[in-house]
């Protein structure tokens, strides 16, 4: 051994020696999402406004499918003004001395090279409109510009769900990575942090707490609370949190933020949103509203309505057992530190899927030595587990059923692309089950031809467990497929042209994201990649050629 090797003899502290102090830090799991607040969408104001409704709405559907309420759901989007929002901190307004000191300020000779730009602009555009030609949103005003543009937003969303317990909602919203919704099923949600990331959101960008009501079906009450979060020790600081008289015998949930946002560079993205929404969800009713803040005029008002088209809803997503073939060791250690069975044969029987009695003990006398049927399963060491996880791996199960999984249903896509783009052509799929990695999936698909509000050229409708994917569409697996492995030509379609809707939803207990943003499916998985192309488009284009 060189000396190099040979343990170090600590020398025994003196008096004199400073005290230690040790470098090791640690985050709480808020800090680190605040730190990182780009991994769950809050990338910049105008994303985090898009993310937060989201996220929202993501809540009030599954909170009405799961007592089978046919949902409606309302968004609003409130601009506050600089006056009000000042109002709500308690801060007085503040005229400005040194106007150079700040971002926007603008020299008058710099002024009036702006106006000259934006008249010319204006001329143009009119000319443009009068030959009947595209008209551009009008010309952005320095003003607007950059972080100019962010403003501050009420974000409010209301359903008719089935509320929260009282005593729960404070741990619900207040601490990070903690949920109701962590089993193995097919979920909306993608991080498990939704509301808590719009309150981390609020929390850093006007500091104002998440309001929330909440009954729950037969509840005399409903539930106030006003809370933030103690992002340093991850738990719920609580302003407020008591039982209201619940008059009108209301069940459901409002939760309202204050966020910074942007909403002229995300508009597009939050209507695209919600249009997308109730195409894979017409049995619900959505109601969409923007208030402008009422000092700036050049906004509008907007009211939107996307209406139920079916009662018909999709059973709700059953929550499964693992496959033997999806666990890896540290999920194996878990199931053995929660399970309530004793003995290896029922542990292995009771918490995994396609593993019966007499398979149960084939694998066990696989193992080798030291395994038996009654070995007390919280005794297995280090080195048993690796065994079971190797035979998992190696070993032949039956695939997993997609029994568990909730498809849009054909009938329900079909309704909601005509309710939504009202297409001259329609034709729809739906798959059967399939596996990968020991997870089912299935993949259901759509295409239309013509319709109202719809681009020439091919416009892609991405839905992953029944949620629009609007980001990061180039790698996405739907995406290469319909632009690089059809051609549309064969099917008299001119890719250019014609008004062509694709629609691909695809339903799992785990959806394959890549990416941080979870926000595409790779076309690199084998599985996934056949099922999209090979069953669906041939047969779609050819029932529509
Ligand atoms: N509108 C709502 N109605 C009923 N319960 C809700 C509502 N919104 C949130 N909750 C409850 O609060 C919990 C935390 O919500 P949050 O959005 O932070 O995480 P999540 O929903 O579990 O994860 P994800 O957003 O990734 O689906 C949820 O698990 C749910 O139990």
């Amino acid at each position: 051994m060189s000396d190099d090797e040979k343990p170090k003899k600590t020398k025994p502290r003196s008096r004199r020696d400073p005290p230690e102090h040790s470098a090791l830090q640690q985050k709480s799991p808020a800090e680190f999402f605040a730190d990182n607040k780009n991994i769950a969408g809050f990338d910049n104001p105008g994303k985090s406004l898009y993310t937060t409704v989201r996220e929202l709405v993501e809540n009030s559907l599954d909170s009405a499918e799961s007592i089978s309420e046919l949902p409606v759901i309302e968004v609003t989007i409130e601009e506050i003004g600089k006056i009000q929002f000042y109002a709500m901190i308690g801060l007085c307004d503040h005229e400005r001395v040194d106007e150079a000191l700040y971002e926007d300020y603008e020299t008058a000779k710099s002024r009036e090279k702006r106006l000259r730009k934006d008249f010319l602009k204006q001329e143009r555009e009119a000319m443009n409109a009068s030959l009947g030609k595209k008209v551009q949103e009008p010309a952005s005003t320095k003003a607007m510009k950059g972080r100019g543009e962010t403003s501050i937003f009420r974000v409010t969303c209301k359903d008719n769900g089935r509320g929260m317990p009282h005593d729960d909602i404070p741990n619900m919203f207040g601490r990070v990575l903690s949920g109701t919704k962590y089993g193995l099923k097919q979920t909306r949600g993608k991080f498990g942090l939704g509301a808590k990331m719009a309150l981390i959101w609020s929390k850093m960008s006007t500091g104002l707490p998440i309001v929330i009501s909440s009954s729950m079906r037969g509840q005399d009450f409903v539930s106030y609370c006003k809370l933030d979060i103690d992002i340093r020790r991850n738990i719920p600081n609580i302003h407020k949190h008591e039982k209201r008289d619940n008059k009108y015998k209301w069940h459901g949930a409002e939760v309202q933020v204050v966020i910074e946002g942007n909403w002229t560079t995300y508009r597009s993205k939050i209507l695209h949103y919600m249009r997308q929404m109730a195409v894979i969800t017409p049995y619900a009713e959505f109601i969409f509203k923007y208030v402008p803040d009422p000092d700036v005029s050049d906004k509008q008002n907007i009211t939107i309505r996307f209406s139920r088209r079916t009662d018909a809803m999709p059973p709700v997503p059953v929550e499964t057992k693992h496959h033997p073939s999806s666990v890896d060791l540290l999920l194996i250690k878990r199931l053995i530190a929660e399970t309530l069975k004793q003995n290896l044969l029922q542990f292995l029987q009771h918490e995994f899927v396609n593993i019966g009695k007499s398979l149960a003990e084939r694998l066990i006398g696989e193992m080798g030595p030291g395994f038996s049927p009654k070995t007390a399963v919280k005794s297995l060491t280090s080195e048993q587990i690796i065994r079971i996880h190797q035979l998992f791996r190696q070993a032949k199960f039956d695939d997993p059923s997609g029994d568990c999984l909730s498809p849009a249903g054909e009938y329900n896509l079909r309704l909601g692309i005509i309710k939504e783009l009202n297409p001259d052509m329609v034709a729809t799929y739906s798959g059967s089950a399939q596996v990968f990695e020991g997870h089912p999936f299935i993949v259901e698909a759509g295409v239309s031809l013509g319709g109202k509000d719809v681009k020439q050229g091919l416009n892609i409708f991405r839905f992953a467990n029944r949620i629009p994917l609007l980001f990061e569409q180039g790698g996405d697996v739907v995406t290469r497929t319909v632009l690089k492995r059809i051609n549309w030509t064969n099917y008299k379609i001119n890719q250019a042209q014609d008004k062509i809707g694709v629609f691909v939803s695809i339903v799992s207990t785990k959806i394959p994201f890549k990416g941080t943003g979870k926000e595409y499916i790779g076309d690199d998985i084998r599985e996934i990649a056949a099922a999209v192309k090979v069953e669906h488009f041939p047969f779609l284009l050819n029932v529509i050629y």
